[in-house]
């Protein structure tokens, strides 16, 4: 299968991707060409399904402090009746994917054949429980974001703790998300970490963002990693976002 891909890859890329053949082929040479291609493509068997499961909700691997922290955050996110009204939620859950195509549309153009392998980056070990669990809420006000993070063993750093560059991933995706709330294509232009407390490895965790400021197309927001009861500050940070313009923004 794999290297049936490659191959179709490789003959498509020389076929479809190169604006130079468009000069060398007759133009309809050219569309009798792409339409074998895509034909082939589409009746390979793409190993992934077609629906995207959402990794934020619960799974086996949660410990109790986990799902007892979205219990918490979860009852919070329906919404309320309160006599003729309709209450607006109070926070709102982030459903979160591993890839940002949500289905395989097929491989029209190659560059999707490669999206289809992309995967993000947090929610890519298929092991429950082995590395990134998390689930992010975001308030309605948006100038709040909370994330519960149970940081899996394949995680590690110094013995028995969790390695820096995880936790500056888990800031960088709940702040960068928090942000996204405010404004689209954004990148991350800074994170400053300072780590205070190490986090034991298999431990769950806080991870909270605010809101400082928003300048013309910079977002600030800062962040704190603490023990769920709030009383240990493992690691804060402050990011800045830019509304990207190579993003189109
Ligand atoms: C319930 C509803 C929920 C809805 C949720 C919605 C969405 C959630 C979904 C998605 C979010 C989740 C996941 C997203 C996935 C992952 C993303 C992770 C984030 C990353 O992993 S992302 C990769 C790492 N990231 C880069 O790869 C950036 C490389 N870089 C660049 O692409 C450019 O560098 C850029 C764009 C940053 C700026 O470039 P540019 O040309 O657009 O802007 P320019 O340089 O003009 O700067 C404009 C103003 O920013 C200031 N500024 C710039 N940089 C600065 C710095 N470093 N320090 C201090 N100030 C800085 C300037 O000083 C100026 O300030 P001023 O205007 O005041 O002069």
């Amino acid at each position: 299968m794999a290297r049936t891909l490659c191959r179709i890859f490789k003959g498509c890329q020389s076929i479809c991707s190169l604006p130079l053949m468009k000069t060398r082929l007759h133009p309809s040479a050219s569309v009798l060409l792409r339409t074998v291609c895509v034909r082939r493509m589409l009746t390979l068997p793409f190993r992934f399904s077609p629906k995207a499961q959402d990794f934020s909700l619960p799974n086996s691997s949660w410990g109790a402090e986990m799902r007892q922290l979205y219990e918490h955050y979860n009852s919070q996110c329906e919404e309320e009746m309160k006599g003729e009204e309709k209450q607006d939620w109070a926070w709102k859950r982030v459903p979160s994917y591993n890839r940002t195509l949500k289905h395989a549309t097929g491989g029209v153009y190659l560059s999707k054949i490669y999206q289809s392998k992309a995967r993000f980056f947090t929610r890519n070990i298929k092991e429950p429980g082995a590395a990134f669990e998390y689930v992010l809420f975001v308030s309605k006000d948006e100038q709040k974001c909370v994330c519960i993070f149970q940081a899996g063993h394949l995680l590690e750093g110094p013995q028995g703790y969790v390695h820096g560059g995880a936790i500056a991933t888990m800031i960088d995706t709940v702040t960068v998300t928090h942000a996204s709330v405010l404004t689209l294509l954004i990148m991350t232009a800074n994170l400053n970490i300072n780590y205070r407390r190490p986090i034991p490895l298999g431990s769950t965790v806080l991870i909270d963002s605010s809101l400082n400021k928003t300048e013309g197309r910079k977002v600030l927001i800062s962040c704190k990693v603490t023990s769920t009861d709030g009383s240990k500050l493992h690691t804060e940070a402050t990011a800045l976002f830019v509304v990207s313009r190579l993003l189109g923004g």
